[in-house]
């Protein structure tokens, strides 16, 4: 069967026409199925083309010849029409319209040199020459509509050496010999232009191509960045030239990837403005410093950064600190940037404060925990009793310190000033022992090292921390601790068993601050510049951490700022109620006669927030306790409840009383301890109460009380033989409660040891100093026997015992035998040095447990 199919001419001018026959163009497979299916004349009926019933055949001899020139000019690198039928394909409408004709033409690696002939081809779309030996190009200068042109690997030395074909939009000049650019700004629908392995020094002749979007110049001899300004660059290759700075690339605000691989530059500066960059790669370059990656650093769209074969690679912990200055990265040196890595990262280099301060908290646990342990009873927390300090903090210079003194120096019956260690040297008029101990960095690690700090900051270069002894010092002249710290200190603070009030004062003039940190003429420009910027830090702490701060104080006036300060801390220390009668004015002496009440401090946690409405408010409009101390020993469960439910109903009341009167019942030896209901085993009490690790104190001695229903000597010991096996050993010790509501003589005879029991528990033992006995009140120590209590003991028997600054109200047992810390609940300084050993009237004892509660 034969068709006959009509040819398809690839010019317009028929004059110069050159047939191509299509069955040609299917031999040699350039015509696609899909071409074929497209064309009226490519199918008929009955089957595809039969390419043997070519309309053009010839006769043999002058197919023979035909062959034969062909051959010649293959030989000679001439390209003939013959190969360009074979290479032509996608069939498709003329740019007019009007023909059908092939628009690509594909003649890779057949080593021409003349292409001349493609003058004919004036309907190509696409041409790729690549891997060929054309010099000469001129032939494009025919292709009007030509839109994509690839002579890579050829031997051009010209530069576009052919007229603009108007929509020319990738050209691909690659490995050829051409050395010099030129204006190209008659080609301005140029999108892509790859320029790589030629002999280019300098890049110029862009400027008009306001299409380009996409410039590759790798593998020339560039050794300046230029010729670039406001070109609508989105990706640019420079990879493998000469450069050593990145310059001139502010103007390409829209470029997304690039490329500069294998150069000499030594640093990232110059890429500031590319917001879009989402792609760099700086491999097998002279960057050094981890810190040039702070020029990228605002390129927020960064995602890939290629640093490999860069000196940089050498520094210690490279990829964490690039990870951590560049966090928006996904790649680092062609490696997936993995989400541990990010955390890694900022916890090494940024750490928040929280990590900062656990890090310092468990530090001084574990030093402290190679220490023998001892605590003291004055600083011994428990839930009735946290233990009162007071810390200002706010940034330096803020006046906290000024505040801090002043305010020990007006409250002296209450607090004393917390010295610091600090490894800075005094400056001009600082004394050691008053505003802080100095010492030198060894001392401060040698101090660390024993276990001696709370908590230690580094700030400014130097290291300041808050030991224990500085509290306890205080501690020990029955006053409480106001220290001044940085936010970090607080943050670490907060870890530890101390429950302090935490007042900000914050600067909210930055004029005034600059002045104040100014005028202090300490200070360096950056050192103002930190200081201010930790504002900020505080306020953000205050704004998303509510009621992480007790109190907030503006401090630009320091006068002011010290009036609603001591307001404050007259509120915490109760002595606020003096003040409402009309009569009295505030001033220091009224601390003289100021009612500070245990609850005032312990259990009213104030935190009067600066807007008022504090829970402070709250209990001032409930009735007024009772004055006399037992009211004030609610246990722990009431006092929660209480903090839990300001406003109590009659039935809550009457239970409270019922309880309270329970409570001084016991305490009078009329009844059965009430307290025996808590004697359970260290694991009921602790979760019967809600105790955290805190109270684990409290738990031990608590299994300890049940030992005294045996003898005097078994209590001794048995509070011995418990403690010393540490906390797990309450089971042992396990208790029944005893049941106060019909007392018998089998109770008679519990409440005679809880009676004892309760005054060793509620009586402070007289130990003026510390010691390594494991919870063990005299009768461990050998002292006299303390007398023991029965119902019929004469009360001033008790009372004898107790120290006026500390009532026989009942802790927790076993919290303390003083549950309210000193000077707290008696709101006075004792004048008077504790006799010792003579029974309490200072307000530090020691108890030693196997380890410190919070911890
Ligand atoms: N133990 C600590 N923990 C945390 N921060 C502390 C501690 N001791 C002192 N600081 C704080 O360190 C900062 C620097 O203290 P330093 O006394 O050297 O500076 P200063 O210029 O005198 O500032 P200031 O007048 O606020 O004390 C201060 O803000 C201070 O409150």
């Amino acid at each position: 069967m034969t068709t006959a199919v009509s040819p398809v001419y690839l010019q317009q001018n028929p004059s110069t026409c050159s047939p191509v026959s299509l069955d040609s163009a299917i031999t040699h497979g350039s015509l696609s199925e899909h071409c074929r299916d497209m064309h009226p004349f490519l199918t008929t009926p009955e089957g595809p083309l039969d390419p043997q019933t070519d309309t053009f055949s010839t006769s043999e001899d002058e197919d023979e010849q035909a062959e034969k020139s062909a051959e010649e000019s293959r030989n000679k690198g001439e390209l003939t029409e013959e190969e360009v039928a074979g290479c032509l394909s996608n069939l498709g409408l003329s740019a007019t319209g009007l023909q059908h004709v092939y628009q690509y033409l594909s003649l890779p690696r057949r080593s021409l040199s003349d292409i001349s002939i493609l003058c004919n081809y004036v309907h190509l779309q696409k041409l790729e020459l690549p891997h060929n030996k054309i010099k000469d190009l001129s032939c494009v200068s025919h292709m009007p509509y030509l839109i994509i042109l690839d002579a890579s690997h050829n031997e051009l030395t010209d530069f576009f050496g052919f007229e603009p074909p108007k929509n020319l939009k990738e050209v691909d000049f690659s490995h050829n010999q051409i050395t010099e650019m030129k204006d190209l700004s008659a080609y301005t629908s140029l999108k892509k232009l790859n320029l790589d392995y030629n002999h280019f020094q300098k890049i110029h002749g862009l400027k008009e191509c306001a299409s380009l979007s996409h410039l590759s110049l790798a593998h020339n001899q560039i050794a300046c960045i230029s010729g670039l300004d406001n070109l609508p660059l989105k990706e640019l290759c420079l990879r493998g030239n000469l450069i050593q700075t990145i310059e001139n690339l502010q103007t390409l605000r829209t470029l997304q990837v690039l490329d500069l691989a294998c150069n000499r530059i030594q640093s990232l500066t110059g890429l500031q403005n590319l917001h879009l960059l989402g792609s760099l790669n700086m491999e097998s370059n002279r960057i050094s410093e981890i810190k040039e990656a702070t020029h990228v650093h605002d390129l927020q769209l960064l995602r890939e950064l290629n640093l490999k074969r860069n000196p940089v690679q050498d520094q210690p912990d490279y990829r964490l600190a690039v990870i951590f200055l560049l966090q928006h990265l996904t790649g680092l040196d062609e490696q997936k940037v993995t989400a541990e890595e990010k955390v890694s990262s900022v916890n090494k280099y940024d750490p928040p404060p929280e990590v900062v301060a656990a890090r310092d908290h468990m530090t001084h646990v574990v030093y402290r925990f190679m220490q023998p342990q001892v605590i003291l009873d004055s600083t011994l927390p428990s839930l009735d009793t946290p233990y009162p300090m007071l810390v200002l903090t706010g940034p330096q210079a803020c006046g906290k310190r000024e505040l801090a003194h002043k305010l020990c120096q007006e409250f002296s019956d209450f607090f004393a000033y917390g010295a610091c260690h600090t490894t800075r040297g005094p400056y001009f008029g600082e004394e050691d022992g008053s505003d802080y101990h100095f010492v030198t960095e060894e001392e401060f690690r040698h101090m660390i090292h024993m276990g001696k700090f709370i908590q230690t900051v580094q700030y400014g270069g130097h290291w300041y921390g808050l030991s224990q002894e500085a509290i306890e010092s205080v501690a020990r002249e029955g006053l409480a601790c106001v220290v001044h710290m940085e936010l970090e200190g607080v943050f670490s603070l907060k870890n530890s068993y101390f429950e302090p009030r935490y007042i900000l004062l914050i600067p909210t003039s930055t004029e005034a601050y600059t002045r104040c940190l100014r005028g202090r003429g300490l200070y360096t420009q950056a050192q103002v510049e930190r200081a201010l910027a930790r504002i900020h830090t505080y306020s953000t702490v205050h704004r998303d951490k509510p009621g992480f701060f007790d109190n907030v104080i503006a401090c630009d006036d320091r006068k002011e700022a010290y009036q609603v300060l001591r307001q404050s801390v007259r509120e915490y220390l109760g002595l606020t109620e003096q003040q409402r009668t009309p009569s009295t004015t505030p001033s220091p002496d009224d601390t003289s006669t100021g009612a500070m009440t245990s609850d005032s401090l312990m259990t009213d946690r104030g935190l009067k927030e600066p807007c008022g409405g504090s829970r402070a408010e709250l209990r001032a409009k409930s009735p007024a306790p009772p004055d006399d101390e037992l009211s004030r020993s609610a246990n722990y469960r009431s006092k929660l409840q209480a903090e839990l439910t300001p406003e109590k109903t009659s039935a809550e009341q009457a239970s409270i009383s019922r309880r309270r009167q329970m409570v001084r019942e016991a305490l009078m030896g009329k009844s059965p301890a009430a307290y025996s209901q808590l004697f359970k085993s260290s694991d009921e009490s602790r979760a019967s109460s809600g105790l955290s690790m805190r109270s684990s104190a409290g738990a031990i001695s608590a299994t300890a009380s049940p030992a005294a229903q045996g003898s005097d000597a078994d209590l001794g010991m048995g509070i011995g033989t418990a403690s010393g096996m540490g906390m797990g050993s309450g089971s042992a010790l396990a208790v029944e409660p005893v049941d106060i509501s019909a007392p018998t003589q089998h109770h008679h005879h519990h409440h005679q040891h809880h009676g004892l029991d309760l005054e060793r528990l509620f009586l402070s033992s007289p130990l003026p100093t510390q010691h390594q006995d494991t919870f063990p009140l005299s009768a461990l120590r050998g002292d006299p026997p303390e007398p023991v209590l029965t119902p019929e003991a004469p009360r001033g028997g008790i009372h004898e015992h107790l120290s006026p600054t500390t009532g026989p109200y009942p802790a927790r047992p076993g919290s303390n035998a003083k549950p309210i810390l000193p000077p707290i609940p008696s709101g006075r300084k004792t004048s008077e040095p504790a006799p010792d050993p003579v029974p309490v009237t200072t307000t530090t004892t020691t108890t030693t447990i196997s380890q410190p509660a919070d911890d």
